[in-house]
């Protein structure tokens, strides 16, 4: 819902990729992949600089015909096309467009054009039954960082290869963190909800928030979203601590005064706010269990921008009611939506999101031109910007 409410805002806008001349992919996007792993600031400002200075090609003065150009399998996520039409247009410029209705209706015909599948984030999920239905597939591209929803084994041993966009999602989700941080800090969704409630007689000292600024702030999973997340948490003055599985150079912890924690039941112990930045895998499944929301300070918050999965939530949903930690922010939850009776949505010390850290009018677009620039370098056989490998 917000997710296509946010889309509709979007006008058509200069594209990055000029004609639909599967070799006129723009060098600066073919290429970041491999500079912006050390660097992935640089990402957002040459997109800026390039996109800004790019010329505006529409469909019409396409020369090839849509037939002509490789297949790419959309499977639905709403809209008209079976995509959200400014993503469509985007995929229109370098490939055949063929939606699940389209595939399903004359698979014949369409299985042996289709080279490749575009996932819209993180749904849905690819089968077997479906790879096997589709002899030329050579790559799935997914919008979005996280794939804990594809079988990357199982895919891989069809020979197809996954890519996925680190770049485009980092800053939003980042964003969307330091969001549901200070939120859940100040309680502003209660204060809005007494803000425009019937009853005008409420006192702020019945519902005190805690203070980001200068507070601990312990982040799990150092990539580059929880690197940006110390980054702005440095301009809040907060002390920052880590837990990654290895140990960033000294000059990038310096760079934000992020201090490194071994062993997480340290950061838990220290933190006042605990930010969750993981991929979820089977070992960061269920990570944040009752043990660990035990070490936590009562008075700590627990953020949670990655993977449901990542927490246990039958003993988060105890540790809230408990008072065990004072709060928890989740943009996240396992499943997605939580059934509208489950126990997180009774409780009045937790915010909610519907997965929206990259819900953004310039992320989506991003994504899926990062996933486009993936998707044909396979196809092309040039160097893969993200390419994604089965563990
Ligand atoms: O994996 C991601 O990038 C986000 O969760 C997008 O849904």
């Amino acid at each position: 819902m917000l997710r296509s409410k946010a889309f509709s805002l979007l006008k058509p806008i200069p594209l990055m990729f000029g004609q639909s001349n599967l070799a006129c992919i723009h060098p600066a996007i073919a290429s970041y992949g491999h500079r912006c792993h050390r660097s992935p600031v640089d990402y957002r400002q040459r997109y800026k600089t390039y996109s800004a200075g790019e010329q505006t090609i529409s469909a019409s003065h396409t020369k090839v015909m849509a037939e002509d150009l490789p297949g790419v399998l959309i499977l639905d996520i709403g809209g008209t096309h079976g995509v959200l039409e400014n993503l469509a247009v985007l995929l229109k410029k370098h490939f055949h467009l063929i939606t699940m209705k389209e595939f399903l209706e004359n698979k014949k015909e369409m299985s042996k054009k289709i080279q490749s599948v575009f996932v819209f984030e993180c749904r849905p999920t690819i089968d077997r039954e479906l790879l096997e239905s589709l002899p030329n597939l050579k790559v799935i591209g997914n919008s979005g960082v996280g794939v804990d929803h594809l079988d990357l084994k199982m895919i891989s041993n069809f020979g197809v290869k996954v890519t996925n966009t680190p770049h485009a999602v980092a800053d939003p989700t980042a964003d969307m963190a330091m969001a549901l941080m200070l939120a859940s800090a100040r309680r502003l969704v209660e204060g809005c909800q007494i803000a425009v409630s019937p009853d005008t007689k409420y006192f702020a000292v019945d519902w005190l928030g805690v203070e980001v600024t200068r507070a601990t702030l312990g982040i799990i999973g150092m990539g580059s979203i929880g690197y940006k997340v110390a980054q702005r948490a440095r301009a809040f003055n907060m002390k920052i601590l880590y837990h990654n599985r290895n140990r960033r150079r000294k000059e990038e912890e310096e760079a934000v005064g992020a201090h490194y924690c071994e062993k997480m039941e340290d950061l838990l112990q220290q933190s006042d706010f605990v930010m969750l930045v993981v991929n979820l895998t089977p070992e960061t499944h269920k990570l944040i269990g009752k043990k660990e929301l035990g070490l936590m300070k009562p008075t700590a918050t627990l953020i949670n921008i990655s993977r449901g999965a990542v927490i246990d939530q039958d003993a988060l949903v105890e540790a809230l009611q408990k008072k065990i930690i004072r709060a928890a922010a989740l943009d996240v939850t396992h499943p997605e939506p939580l059934p509208r009776d489950h126990p997180l949505l009774r409780l009045n010390n937790i915010i909610i999101t519907p997965h929206i850290g990259t819900a953004t009018v310039q992320a989506i677009r991003m994504m899926a031109e990062e996933a486009i620039a993936n998707m044909l370098a396979v196809l092309n056989g040039q160097p893969i910007p993200s390419e994604v490998f089965p563990k």
